[in-house]
């Protein structure tokens, strides 16, 4: 678990540091209203009327104390929080940026930032400053509780703390019930996703009512799992309640008997009861606390080391003739070591336009998304020409996608993505992809949204081939461009894709002999084989 405390309070430390010392004076609550009461009740028994007036004061002068205490700890702990939610939250985001693990979702990444992030705020930040402040305030109490009376004192303490023991034995039990809450978290977001996102489509095909059963049968499932989590939570905390009230009333016993034998006045009596339980029940509360730090260590470690099964693929880059861009020996594409293509062998040249086009689910998408190492290849090598070597690897690649993604943002932006790039430059790739019509200030600045972006699929797919005009990429792939494309401007697109200043791998399912014969190579795929037509 400490290993954790690094990756989460990184470089914030010394905040770390100044908001646990707050705690440390924090803990003198612990003695101020026991002390001050034992010694008003001694007063008042002896008649000594005035002196109480002055005790009356100073236990509101050090009341007053512990509230500046604990408005710095507040204060503290919530910057520090705003800093630790900064840092982490934006590193799992980069991590998904930077992931080549492609079994991970994105519900998996929100639900990590969201719900798993806000429980471990909850749950193992702000215990953490709890759990001090209890071993603060147990400590200082103990330590004045023997400067009153040893034995009396001791008994409270030994009889209160018996029942710490049982945290640690229902540990294991509690880890349990927060992993079976997480798992059933991360299918009803998925779920629920699903269902954000389809719902119009369901409406469109009366499909409703089954996405409800099934949202709420996921649904059902969490929250049952985070009931039983509580519970078990609950049933631990009742066993440790039961013994130590137990044990508070033995030592009030033993108590009572050595005022009676006059070893002990009243006052100090009801001081060691009230300072006893505030050792005892911090120091218990410090126990469970710890329970519940280490019942987070699931969420921590699917957190912090949510990238472990990246797959260990990294495109190769070697010496290869000039000409050539790419070469496939022996690869076989699919999934779960189940090939959809076998044994592919291919040579791709500089500036090659090769069309794919083969019955659909063969395999085709599967191929290019394994070319680049989107998805993990099972067996076989791709070499890339070492004259095309980029820093970062994905940055050879262009993708035209089956179903394009547009960020909430203006058009501008969606063109783009933030680089500057001349904006005539942006308005001719407009014009080149037959979007005229959106070549001007007004359309390039207006905010597309992304669940109703206001563009059609065609013009959606044009959009993404004006970007990839503009970003010149070595090696453009492109997933169907051309489909849901009347004929004029599915020409026109493949005679820009064929004008292309790179080479291109075209998946394409509607295309006339004419657009055919402007191809350098055509591949298909039929029982599991990639060959050249
Ligand atoms: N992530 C995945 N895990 C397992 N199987 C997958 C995955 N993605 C796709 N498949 C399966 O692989 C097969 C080939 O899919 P792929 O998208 O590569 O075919 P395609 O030839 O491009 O089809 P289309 O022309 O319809 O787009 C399909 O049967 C599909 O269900």
């Amino acid at each position: 678990m400490s290993k954790y405390i690094d990756k989460i309070f990184g470089k914030h430390k010394l905040l770390l540091v100044f908001t646990i010392l707050s705690t440390f004076f924090l803990g003198f609550d612990g003695l101020v209203s026991p002390h001050f009461l034992g010694k008003f009740t001694d007063a008042m028994t002896v008649g000594a009327f005035q002196s109480t007036y002055k005790i009356l004061i100073y236990w509101l002068l050090a009341l007053f104390a512990l509230i500046v205490f604990q408005t710095t700890h507040k204060y503290l702990a919530q910057k520090l929080i705003q800093l630790v939610n900064l840092d982490v939250k934006s590193e799992i985001a980069l991590s998904s940026l930077l992931s080549t693990n492609i079994k991970k979702s994105s519900s998996e990444y929100l639900s990590i930032i969201t719900s798993e992030f806000n429980k471990i705020e909850e749950k193992f930040i702000r215990n953490i400053f709890v759990m001090f402040l209890c071993i603060f305030q147990g400590s200082i109490t103990f330590i004045y509780l023997m400067t009153i009376n040893v034995k009396v004192g001791l008994v409270f303490v030994i009889l209160g703390i018996l029942p710490a023991v049982v945290p640690r034995l229902t540990s294991n039990w509690v880890k349990k019930g927060t992993k079976d809450w997480q798992k059933t978290n991360t299918v009803y977001l998925s779920s629920l996703e699903d269902f954000l996102k389809g719902r119009k489509l369901m409406l469109r095909f009366k499909a409703e009512n089954f996405l409800m059963n099934k949202l709420n049968e996921k649904l059902g499932n969490n929250e049952k799992s985070y009931f039983n989590m509580e519970l078990i939570q609950t049933i631990a905390n009742a066993i440790v309640s039961i013994l130590y009230i137990g044990g508070l009333i033995a030592s009030l016993m033993i108590g009572i008997k050595e005022v009676v034998n006059g070893n002990l006045t009243t006052g100090q009596l009801i001081t060691i009861y009230m300072a006893g339980d505030r050792v005892v029940s911090p120091l218990i509360s410090a126990v469970s606390i710890y329970n519940v730090l280490q019942s987070t260590e699931p969420i921590l470690e699917k957190i912090f080391n949510h990238d472990e099964q990246i797959h260990p693929y990294k495109l190769e880059f070697s010496s290869l003739d000039n000409n050539t861009d790419i070469v496939v020996q022996g690869l076989n594409v699919g999934y779960n070591n189940a090939p959809l293509v076998e044994n592919i062998n291919l040579q791709i040249f500089k500036d090659e336009k090769i069309l794919i086009s083969a019955a659909s689910g063969s395999g085709k998408s599967s191929f290019i998304r394994t070319l680049m190492l989107d998805i993990p290849p099972i067996s076989g090598n791709i070499i890339i020409n070492e004259r095309l070597k980029q820093s970062n690897p994905q940055e050879l690649f262009g993708i035209v996608e089956q179903t394009p993604y547009i960020f909430n943002d203006t058009l501008l932006f969606n063109l783009t993505f933030g680089h500057s790039i001349n904006k005539s430059l942006v308005l001719n790739s407009l014009k080149q992809v037959g979007l005229a019509k959106f070549a001007n200030d007004e359309q390039l600045y207006r905010v597309l949204n992304k669940d109703n972006n206001q563009l059609s699929g065609g013009e959606l797919k044009r959009i993404e081939i004006a970007r990839a005009i503009l970003f010149q990429k070595p090696i453009l792939l492109i997933d169907e461009a051309l489909s849901g494309l009347d004929k004029d401007n599915a020409n026109r697109l493949n005679q820009l894709i064929i004008n292309y200043p790179g080479t291109v791998l075209d998946i394409e399912h509607h295309y006339s002999d004419e657009m055919k014969e402007r191809y350098d190579q055509i591949l298909s795929i039929e029982n599991k084989t990639l060959f050249s037509k």
